[in-house]
């Protein structure tokens, strides 16, 4: 394995990571600084200019509107030790701002698509919110209402407030979105705007005074990007696409064949009995559909699988090069043994929602069910079952680690337990390969 690891590195590089969300200004027209709105039982029409707003008008518009829940599970909840905020549905209020003719969502689809000119996106105006003093949001994921949602966008009008700053934490990093301080920088009136995938978990932190004012927009990839000769490479693709074909051109990279892994770096929606992960594919997003697309240009087929761990048990043929040594004269020819593999599924809803009888790796790999079982790279691939009889298994070499973020959580019952149990899975691109001496021929610029 040592002559392939400094090439999974040079891959692992190529898949160079962004920022899960982008952020721009933009200043607001005569007319965009105007919003109407209907008070609480729909009697009056009101308007207030947010350009020139007084603490009075925002608190007429505050009061025209009703406390904002927070999702939990699907159902909204309220709660004002998890959420304090006031919002009003899109049918009660008015606005000018536009932003496709703002050319902000071509921004965004810049930004979050990696220059993918040929992916489409749509935003749907969800509500207003209005965060007075003391108001805040504490940590949560927006719920996506579809498929193809990828992600939020929140614009913010410059309204004087003071605090109300949106911290975002993905993996391991944080960032801060400090719309009071981004608005009132501004030479002229300007709207503040962040976008951000779905998955990223999201805070508003406490207003200490005035108002905070804000849009709030789904966001929908919009396209059919399965036909991937329409797809044009950019500068990260080619980098990743050159470091990809030499890695398969190594005869040391999995001489017998196998699959390359690539854990994914976003959440989907994922519902049982519902979603085919043959549809998701098409709806991968941000760096993880750039992985598709270099797959799909190298005439390569990567496949969504979502990959459960499990133990594999067994009696393992006892090592002893002379069996007739004294030393191994009485030694038993089998001894138990236990490994960590992978099974891997082509469907969540493949996995059994019946009683296990046994080990979630005979559960799963059963013809019903479909599950293959695979091992690391760096491991044998052999192992023996519980009669004893030996098994070689399918070989993944991971150039990204599956992460947390791409879980699937499935319920069993296992036979000796009464209560419902739950194991995780996670969302990965699996790519065959074939032995080393026939990969070669059949591809593209590889
Ligand atoms: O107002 C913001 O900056 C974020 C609001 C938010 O997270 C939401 O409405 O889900
Ligand atoms: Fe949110």
């Amino acid at each position: 394995m040592s002559t392939v690891l400094p090439d999974v590195m040079a891959v692992r590089d190529a898949i160079a990571k962004q920022q899960p969300f982008c952020t721009g200004t933009y200043p607001l027209s005569e007319d965009a600084r105007h919003l109407f709105f209907l008070n609480s039982n729909g009697t009056r029409a009101h308007y207030v200019d947010l350009v020139n707003a007084t603490d009075t008008s925002l608190q007429t518009l505050l009061l025209a509107c009703e406390p904002a829940p927070f999702g939990v599970d699907n159902k909204d909840i309220l709660d004002d030790t998890d959420r304090k905020a006031w919002k009003m549905d899109k049918d009660n209020f008015s606005t000018r701002l536009d932003v496709v003719h703002t050319r902000i969502l071509d921004r965004i689809c810049m930004k979050l698509m990696r220059g993918n000119v040929e992916r489409k996106i749509r935003s749907e105006l969800d509500k207003l919110n209005i965060y007075g003093p003391g108001s805040f949001f504490k940590a949560h994921k927006d719920t996506p209402r579809s498929e193809n949602m990828f992600g939020s966008l929140v614009v913010v009008f410059p309204t004087r407030h003071e605090g109300g700053a949106l911290q975002l934490r993905h993996k391991e990093e944080e960032w801060t979105f400090d719309s009071a301080a981004i608005t009132s920088a501004q030479e002229s009136p300007s709207i503040a705007y962040i976008a951000f995938h779905s998955d990223v978990e999201h805070e508003v932190s406490m207003v200490r005074s005035g108002f905070r004012v804000t849009l709030t927009y789904n966001l929908y990839i919009d396209d059919d990007s399965s036909n991937p000769s329409l797809l044009c490479l950019r500068a990260n693709e080619m980098a990743l696409r050159t470091s990809l074909s030499s890695f398969l051109r190594d005869r040391n990279l999995l001489p017998e064949g196998g699959y390359l892994g690539f854990g994914l770096e976003f959440q989907y929606p994922l519902a049982h009995g519902g979603t085919k992960l043959d549809d998701l594919i098409n709806s991968l997003k941000g760096g993880d559909a750039m992985i598709k697309r270099v797959l799909d240009h190298l005439d390569l087929d990567p496949q969504l699988k979502v990959i459960y761990d499990g133990t594999m048990y067994g009696l393992e043929e006892n090592p002893g090069e002379n069996q007739d040594s004294q030393d191994n004269k009485n030694r038993p020819s089998h001894r138990y043994s236990s490994e960590v593999v992978q099974i891997m599924l082509d469907d969540i809803d493949r996995f059994p929602d019946y009683e296990l009888q046994s080990s979630l790796v005979e559960a799963l790999s059963l013809r019903t069910v479909g599950g293959v079982v695979v091992c690391d790279a760096d491991k044998a691939g052999v192992f023996w079952d519980e009669r004893g009889r030996r098994i070689q298994v399918g070989k993944v070499l991971w150039i990204t680690r599956r992460t947390r973020f791409s879980r699937v959580k499935s319920a069993f019952i296992e036979v000796n337990h009464a209560s419902l149990g739950f194991t995780y899975g996670s969302l990965c691109l699996l790519v065959p390969v074939s032995a080393s001496g026939k990969r070669v021929k059949n591809r593209k610029e590889i």
